[in-house]
């Protein structure tokens, strides 16, 4: 039998896709420029982030402002986080946290981007989440090279998805082997929530190799209290900024 044609509507759909992406990874090229070590340093994100506040756990030493000139802010060197991780793994909520927002009631799907810019002592940091609908993890690969530091957020009570969640995490570590990936295992408020223990060996972690810097922390990342107390967030971030100086 001879093989059926692509119909009309499954070319559009592909031609779409490969459209969107295109245009997603032209946005990135230019937004954080052509590798780890170029630095882009104009003041504003092409996608109008709102400029992040400083948090309050920050470790700033108001002593140390008064002894050196703070720099200003567009003199700041940028480092690059990429968020990623199955969707409804918490990946907006964590963003939201990070620049002192509430989290949202419910899941609200990332269709594409999200970001924040928090300002630190020394530099500014970048997080970049993109969704992690099925769709759109075709696209995660693209962009691991780009950055300083890998977010992997997985929802440690979503037992029936591990398994895809592991696979994606260990494409993108096959991507690039000198990347520092954070393993956030979120969600651990839950009942259901896995072991640490469990969520290390369900995800293959025991497995990388040992010279490779990945840890994993455990979190809820949503707080019941306001936001920056939230303990899991903090070790995140204070993580963040040691594997970013
Ligand atoms: N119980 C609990 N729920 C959480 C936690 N963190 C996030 N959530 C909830 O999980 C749901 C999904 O969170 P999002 O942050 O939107 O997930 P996401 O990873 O950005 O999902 P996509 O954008 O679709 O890829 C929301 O309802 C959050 O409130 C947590 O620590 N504990
Ligand atoms: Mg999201």
């Amino acid at each position: 039998m001879a093989p059926r044609q692509l119909g009309p509507l499954v070319l559009a759909l592909g031609g779409a896709a490969a459209v969107l992406g295109s245009v997603l990874f032209i946005l990135w090229k230019t937004y954080f420029g052509s590798g780890r070590e170029r630095r882009w340093d104009r003041g504003e994100a092409w996608w109008g982030a709102e400029p992040a506040r400083l948090p309050q756990w920050d470790e700033w030493d108001p002593e140390d402002e008064e002894e050196e000139e703070e720099p200003a802010l567009e003199e700041l060197e940028q480092r690059e986080v990429l968020v990623l991780g199955l969707d409804g793994s918490g990946k907006s909520t964590f963003l939201r946290v990070l620049s002192g927002k509430p989290p949202l009631e419910g899941h609200i799907p990332t269709w594409g981007f999200n970001s924040v810019r928090l300002p630190t002592k020394d530099f500014e940091v970048d997080l970049l989440e993109i969704g992690g609908s099925q769709n759109l993890r075709f696209y995660w690969k693209e962009f691991v090279n780009e950055v300083d530091v890998l977010v992997f957020m997985v929802d440690s009570a979503d037992r029936l998805r591990l398994p895809w969640a592991r696979q994606e995490l260990h494409k993108l570590l096959d991507k690039d082997p000198d990347l520092p990936v954070v393993v956030v295992a979120n969600k651990q408020d839950l009942s259901e929530a896995m072991s640490m223990v469990e969520l290390q060996q369900e995800l293959g972690l025991q497995a990388v190799d040992s010279q490779r810097e990945i840890f994993l922390l455990a979190a809820s990342i949503a707080p019941a209290g306001p936001g920056f107390e939230n303990p899991g967030t903090v070790h995140i971030w204070k993580l963040l900024l040691e594997l970013l100086s």
